[in-house]
């Protein structure tokens, strides 16, 4: 175990001093796109003018054969890379995969300087972070980085919800989590064959009609992804980093990816992956506040004063621990209004543009 006096200190002569504070900045949706194909790569400035991360994807959803043409893609990008609102983010291969040692160079000995966060798929403890951690000094110190990179690792094994907090804690480049639900279901050998949401055979039934057991009894689907989505966000906070929604593969299913991403939104996530231009707009939607909660929160911050004691608004008590959530809720709009005048408009922030 390393000493807590070491944890600031570069893992390489020459390497960036690690952060002391992750950096918050809106990420609503981390886009991905497909860095091997040409057609996605001239749609980069298009889509960095619409979503709050881009992602350029090396890992699954990338064929064995395109894997050094998506490398090669990625570099191209973030050497023409001029966004300076939206983040560029990379996936890389896993770590026992034959491309992740040249994909890390690559990224960061290329492009190091244009990229904000790199997120490692198949995280198992705290040990790969570690390797990473280390590897990513090396190379940080060989391209002459001033900013140490970022790490977001995908929470997609048993083993890596086992080990969630030791995950979280493993270095101070830590970023988020984002669930896997995909790879994690594959993992734990759960019996369903999608890309997260629900499945109807995940339910609960009300009991038996006491006068007619034959009478038709209502069924309610449960939330598969309940237990890990609360499991991470805890691991996360605990240590000052986010925690993010996966994938949700069912593109033409729009409804149940915006109850999907709500779900994380309501249970702490900053955000979830948009896998298709459909989803962006969902998840813009789902993790910006409602701009009546923030109106409703406002009014609480304001009649609670010094935000102790307790009062009575619309019949409902307020009190310390109800204005903390509402500050929850208008610090985040005004984080996302900074960045976005329309939202400020919308929750009629001063400033915003009439
Ligand atoms: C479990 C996991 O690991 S999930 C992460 C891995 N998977 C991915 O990253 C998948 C990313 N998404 C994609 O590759 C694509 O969306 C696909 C393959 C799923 C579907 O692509 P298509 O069949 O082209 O979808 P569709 O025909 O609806 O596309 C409509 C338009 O949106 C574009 N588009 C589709 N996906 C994206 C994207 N992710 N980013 C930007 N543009 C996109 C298409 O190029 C097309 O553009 P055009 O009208 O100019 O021709
Ligand atoms: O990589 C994502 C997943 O769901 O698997
Ligand atoms: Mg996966």
């Amino acid at each position: 175990m390393r000493s807590a006096k070491d944890f600031f200190r570069p893992l390489a002569a020459g390497a960036p001093q690690p952060l002391r504070e992750i950096t918050v900045r809106p990420s609503r949706m981390i886009h991905f796109f497909p860095a091997a194909n040409e057609k996605m790569r001239s749609k980069v400035p298009d889509m960095a003018a619409q979503v709050d991360v881009l992602l350029a994807n090396l890992e699954d959803g990338v064929p064995a054969s395109d894997k050094e043409a998506a490398r090669d893609g990625l570099v191209e990008v973030g050497k023409a890379w001029s966004a300076t609102d939206t983040q560029l983010w990379t996936r890389v291969n896993s770590l026992d995969s034959p491309w992740a040692l040249d994909d890390l160079t690559a990224a960061v000995t290329e492009i190091g300087d244009k990229l904000d966060v790199i997120m490692i798929p198949k995280v198992e403890g705290p040990e790969d972070i570690h390797y990473v951690d280390r590897l990513l000094a090396q190379l940080e110190a060989r391209a002459g980085l001033e900013k140490p990179l970022m790490v977001h690792a995908i929470l997609e094994t048993a083993q890596g919800v086992a080990r969630v907090e030791e995950i979280c804690g493993a270095s101070p480049r830590m970023q988020g989590l984002s669930l896997g639900p995909a790879d994690l279901a594959a993992n734990r050998r759960m019996k369903t064959t999608r890309v997260g949401g629900g499945h109807p055979g995940y339910l609960v039934r009300e009991d038996p009609d006491a006068d007619d057991a034959e009478a038709p009894r209502a069924t309610f689907q449960q939330d598969l992804w309940h237990y890990t989505i609360s499991r991470m966000v805890d691991a996360c906070v605990m240590h000052g980093i986010l925690p993010y929604y996966g994938p949700f593969g069912d593109i033409a299913d729009t409804t149940a990816c915006e109850d999907q991403f709500r779900n994380a939104y309501l249970l702490g996530c900053v955000g979830a992956w948009s896998l298709h231009p459909a989803q962006i707009p969902i998840a813009k939607k789902v993790f910006s506040p409602d701009p009546a909660d923030v109106a409703h929160a406002q009014r609480v911050i304001e009649a609670m004063g010094d935000g102790t004691g307790a009062v009575m608004l619309d019949g409902k008590m307020e009190d310390d621990a109800s204005v903390k959530q509402c500050r929850v809720i208008v610090d985040l709009a005004q984080e996302l209004s900074a960045r976005d005048p329309e939202l400020a408009e919308l929750y009629g922030f001063e400033g915003a543009a009439s």
